[in-house]
This record gives structure tokens, sequence and C-alpha cells, in this order.
């Protein structure tokens, strides 16, 4: 059975392993030992954590291991609030108008404006799923668990959510976005300042990301076609999160001006979805797919399961009941898969 847990430092390995299949402009996942380091350790003060009621610093990162083989097969991980401690940037898309009345012109114009108006706000990061295991739903349910775990615990999150997509670039990770920034502005390749960004070093962004508002229309026309495109890669990941019900609003990646993605919490389907019921432990007849999870934060535990609902309790087999720690009695969420 493929589990979902919080990650511990014994996972260090894998998760390198992670950061090296993800590749170039996988921004969270930098192939850097300190930073990954860091990050497992930040996400352990995380779900040590025990009386949350506001979101805060919490990195939580999960992995998802095969218990037959012991193997991490791929990590996935929500941040409870970006942007607290370090300015958190975006590209807004705007629009102004140019209009004199009297000489009969009217020009309507894009314009792209630098903010920082997802200070605060949760993001859902670092989904990665390793290449055999791309099946059966597993990308599904390494996504979508952590709607679970947002219903769960809904005071250790914000009342909105995004989700930051990844752009258009090309195999060796060049960006038609990032080539126009690069000419002008930064003088270094786009996988360099990705990396920077992606170690947590952005003091540069705000050194010499142009800051004065932008017109689209002044862009190389390679630049212009990708805002808030995605690249080819993330189009099913954008796809499921549409389902869940994220909307683009116009807020694009500053390096590669790829889409961000935003939802109220409570409006997420898997949240509205989810349910939460008592389990009893015993053989499933006829049984329905879904992602089940139990209610505990430093143990926590998710997966795909057959269960069967009755009017007050859910039955589950004991060999799930094992691998998502859950005992008659406890309480368990889910929502079909
Ligand atoms: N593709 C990138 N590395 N973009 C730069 C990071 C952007 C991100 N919103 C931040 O402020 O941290």
């Amino acid at each position: 059975m493929l589990v979902v847990r919080p990650i511990q430092p014994q996972d260090y390995a894998a998760l390198y392993e992670c950061a090296v299949e993800s590749g170039y402009g996988f921004t969270s996942l930098p192939v850097d030992e300190d930073l990954l380091r860091r990050r497992i350790a930040r996400a352990q003060e995380a779900f040590a954590r025990e009386h949350v009621s506001e979101p805060g610093e919490e990195g939580y990162l999960f992995v998802m291991e095969d218990t037959e083989t012991g193997k991490v097969v791929g990590c996935s991980g929500i941040e409870a609030a970006v942007g607290l401690t370090e300015a958190f940037y975006h590209y807004r898309l705007g629009k102004v108008v140019h209009h004199s009345k009297s000489l009969d012109v009217y020009n309507a114009l894009e314009t792209l404006t630098l903010c920082n108006d997802y200070t605060g706000v949760s993001e859902l990061c670092t989904l990665f799923l390793r290449e055999p295991f791309r099946k059966n739903q597993n990308g599904r349910v390494l996504s979508r668990f952590r709607m679970l775990f947002m219903a769960e615990f809904k005071e250790r999150f914000s009342q909105f959510a995004i989700a930051e997509m990844r752009g258009v670039s090309d195999e060796n990770g060049e960006s038609p976005f990032w080539g126009w920034l690069e000419k002008h502005f930064f003088s270094m390749d786009f996988n360099q300042a990705d990396y920077l960004t992606g170690i947590g070093e952005k003091a540069f962004v705000a050194e010499l990301m142009p800051t004065f508002p932008i017109y689209v229309k002044m862009l190389e026309p390679q630049a212009q076609q990708v805002i808030g495109k995605v690249h080819d890669n993330t189009r099913p990941a954008l796809r499921m999160l549409e389902n869940e019900g994220f909307r683009f609003r116009g807020y694009v990646d500053i390096f590669d001006a790829g889409p961000t993605v935003e939802v109220e919490v409570a409006n997420i389907k898997s949240v509205r979805e989810s349910r939460r019921k008592p389990v009893q432990v015993g053989p499933v007849e006829a049984g329905s797919d879904v992602i089940l999870c139990n209610t505990r934060v430093a143990d926590f535990r998710a997966g795909r399961a057959q269960i069967q609902e009755t009017d007050e309790h859910i039955i589950v087999s004991p060999e799930v009941a094992a691998a998502l720690l859950l005992e008659e009695g406890d309480a368990a969420r889910f929502v079909a898969l």
C-alpha cells in the first residue's frame, strides 16, 4: 500500500533523489543538501507543534511510502502562510486605459505590476511523484490528501490557498519570459535565479527586479505569449486543481510568468465533500474507493482505501487500519477518489 506520512530525517536520501529527478524549474526542490535538511527539520517542527491557533511559519512536508518496499515514491507539501518573514512576490496582470476624448484615441493596455498580494496565504507546494509511480491515480492521492489535512486542521491554515504552477520553459530550462528579464535586468540564467530563490536567497529579487509597472505590449512577443501559460508537464496538475475549485485571478510568477491559482479553503471541493466518521475494523464488502486519513498531526497517515460506509461508521480492513494507524472507534476523514 502507498501511505502518506510526515517526512522524517531518515528520508533525507530519498528527498535528495526526488530533488535530482525533479530537474530544472522545480523551484521548491533544489539540489542543495543544507536546504533539504532544513526543510525536513522545519516540517518536523510543524508536525510537532500541538496547539496552533493560526497559520505561521509551519512548512508541512509529507512523503508517500510504498509499505511493501519501504521506499519513498514522492513528496507533497503545504506552507501554512507564505511571505511572513521574507517578501513573497508575484506579478499582477492589470489594465490601464489611455484615453483622449479630444483626439479620439482610446488604448486599453495590459500591465504587469510587482506585488506581495498573497502574503499570509497558505500554499500547496513541492508535489513530486517518481516516474514509475505515475499511474493508478497515485498523483491525485498525493495532491488531494492535502485537502483532507486542511479540512481537518482548519485553524492551521489561512482562509485562502494558492498553488504556483510551473510556467513555460524548454528542455534546456530556457524560459521566454525570463529571457526578457535576463537581457534587461538580471544578467544570469533562469536556472541560477530559480535555484537562488529555491534556497531562500531572494535579496537579489528586491535589488534587481523591475519594480515599475511594465506594459505587456513592450515585452518581446515570445515573452508576451507565455504569460499565464503552464509547462506541458504541469497541465494535468492544473486541471486537477481547477476541478477542486482553484482559479486563475491574474497573478503570475515573476520569473517564468506561470499562473498562480487561488481558492478559498472552505470552498475546495474535497474539503467540502470530505466527511468524518468513527472507524470499525473488519472485512470490507462492496466497498467504495476513497482517500482516507486519520485525524492526528504528528502521526498523520493517509492513503487510498476501500471502505464500506454505514450511517454511523466506516468499516476498514485490518490492513488499512494498521497502515493508517487507525483503531476501532478512532475518527477518520475521507473523500471519494
Ligand atoms: N520561479 C521562481 N523561482 N520564481 C521566484 C519565486 C517566486 C515566489 N512567489 C517567491 O516569492 O518566493
